[in-house]
């Protein structure tokens, strides 16, 4: 993963959750600590959120583009701070990925790829555990600019390689989901 950048979004509100959810617990170790372990091996490791909200050690600190307008705002940060490649971006509420989840997203590329996604487990794909090109900071730029907030949309259909079969892709919303 050395020619690969980082980036992990701990800006979201946890409303669903009823307090930071970055900062629970599970097995002993905090979701941010988790995701942050799963990107470890990066070469440039960078932490989308509010300035001072979170202490994580070798996580360079960037903030926001656009404070508060969710994931697709935060890959326009992370793609805009990263030097040109491939950027892993992880929401911080995916507490069970692993190195060989983002190594398989790795080797899925081709040369025309733009985006790397897995599906989860009723098909869809997983845009905050995905792989994607600085190429794409234009386009994620204009469709936030033209008022559109789905991450879904940062890459297209036909640049986008969806890889399935992989586990991993819990994502804690709520305090139940952390029990399963
Ligand atoms: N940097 C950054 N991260 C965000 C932003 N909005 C959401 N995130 C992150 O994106 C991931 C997915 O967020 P969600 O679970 O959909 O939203 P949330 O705001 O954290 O939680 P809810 O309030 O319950 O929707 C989490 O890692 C959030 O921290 C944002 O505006 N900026
Ligand atoms: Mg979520």
């Amino acid at each position: 993963m050395n020619d690969l950048t980082a980036a992990v979004l701990a800006g979201g509100r946890s409303s669903r959750f009823g307090a930071d959810k970055a900062l629970a617990l599970l097995d002993g170790q905090t979701l941010l600590n988790r995701v942050c372990a799963s990107l470890q091996a990066c070469s440039k490791r960078l932490l989308v959120a509010p300035p001072g909200r979170y202490d994580a050690p070798g996580w360079h600190p960037v903030p926001d583009t656009r404070p508060g307008e969710g994931p697709l705002a935060g890959l326009e940060a992370a793609l805009g701070a990263a030097p040109p490649g491939w950027v892993a971006l992880a929401g911080v509420d995916l507490p069970d990925l692993t190195p060989a989840y983002w190594q398989a997203l790795l080797e899925a590329r081709t040369p025309e790829t733009l985006s790397v996604q897995a599906l989860d487990a009723s098909g869809r794909p997983q845009p905050l555990a995905a792989l994607y090109h600085t190429a794409l900071l234009p386009r994620v730029t204009g469709l936030l600019d033209s008022g559109e907030r789905r991450l879904r949309l940062a890459a297209s259909r036909e640049s986008t390689v969806l890889v399935s079969g992989l586990p991993g892709l819990r994502n804690v919303n709520t305090p139940a989901d952390l029990q399963q």
